[in-house]
């Protein structure tokens, strides 16, 4: 199904979300209960047929895919497909709403195994570099870098973090970027982070594996050497960010995943397995939080 994240029309003050279908809203029955907005938040439900009715600061709406209902391949294990199942069911009644914001560095896998978690929670998936390149009306986000410098699209991605940060039931794969910006924790704060530390050199892999061009801040590597040159800029990246990652309130390192695994290398660690990882330690700090109790869990 589509969402579209978007203001309100002809006003500044007050934001909506509409969730559609292709059939359109109603038939989808989304209600604001089903929503499961925040009270307090700036962002309120409408039901608006027409998207071409909405403006926002001369932008156009923002249209993303939610992938609550989208086909995760199915291509691994039963036996993890339960675990992801039933560690899903529990979760998300720990939860009770709670929203994940997934960080970490590009290509440690926050769009991928952010759709199996929230597959398994019943939650929807946003993906903030999608939200902002809808924002910037289709721009890419390589293109809005060149257009806005990373500061435009820095603001961009602040203002998406913002709105999601009101919302319920939601797995947000953030920029690897976001954690720079103080203000992006104060959103995300509203849930529960989580950290995917993936060790640099197997990111340099798969992000030239996936082509650099998507992610502007890589430069454009040389064929020949593209391994070994945007290791060198993951790699600066990380000394800059590194310590702002080790403030998620869950951290999923999986070279330690791979040790209590007994696996070989973390190339065995499939997204799904990675998805249930999270979701164990985020049980816990719920579980551990709840004993001293917690302003954030239970809002829903
Ligand atoms: N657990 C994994 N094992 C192997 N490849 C993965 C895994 N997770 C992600 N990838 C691959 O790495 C690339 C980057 O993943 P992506 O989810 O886009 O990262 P991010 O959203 O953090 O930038 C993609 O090509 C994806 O298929
Ligand atoms: O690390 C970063 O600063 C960025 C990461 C990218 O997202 P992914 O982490 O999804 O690749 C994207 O937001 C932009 O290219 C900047």
């Amino acid at each position: 199904m589509d969402c579209v994240l978007a203001p309100s029309a002809g006003t500044s003050s007050s934001n909506f979300v509409e969730l559609r279908g292709g059939d359109g809203f109603r038939r989808l029955g989304f209600s604001r209960e089903e929503l499961h907005f925040g009270r307090q938040s700036r962002i309120n439900l409408v039901s608006c047929r027409n998207p071409s009715q909405i403006h926002h600061r001369a932008r156009r709406p923002v249209v993303l895919l939610c992938s609550q209902n989208a086909n995760v391949a199915a291509t691994e294990s039963t036996s993890v497909d339960t675990a992801l199942k039933s560690k899903g069911k529990e979760l998300a009644r720990d939860l009770k709403g709670t929203c994940l914001f997934l960080i970490g560095m590009m290509g440690s896998g926050k769009s991928t195994v952010g759709k199996h978690l929230s597959d398994a929670l019943g939650y929807y998936f946003f993906d903030s570099d999608k939200l902002v390149e809808q924002a910037a009306g289709g721009a890419s986000v390589a293109q809005i870098f060149k257009q806005s410098n990373e500061e435009g699209f820095r603001d961009a991605e602040s203002e998406v973090l913002s709105q999601l940060s009101g919302m319920y039931r939601l797995v947000v794969a953030t920029g690897g970027g976001a954690v720079v910006r103080p203000q992006n924790w104060g959103y995300m704060r509203h849930g529960i982070t989580v950290y995917l530390d993936v060790p640099l050199d197997a990111l340099a892999k798969r992000v030239v594996a996936a082509g650099t061009e998507k992610r502007p801040l890589l430069g454009e590597p040389q064929r020949e050497f593209a391994h070994e040159q945007t290791l060198a800029r993951l790699t600066k990246l990380y000394e800059e960010r590194g310590m702002a990652y080790k403030n998620a309130d869950v951290s999923v390192c999986l070279k330690m995943i791979a040790n209590e695994m007994n696996a070989k290398d973390i190339c065995e660690l499939t997204p799904s397995i990675i998805a249930v990882k999270i979701m164990e330690r985020t049980q816990e700090l719920i579980r551990s939080q709840k004993h001293y109790g917690s302003p954030r869990i239970g809002l829903f």
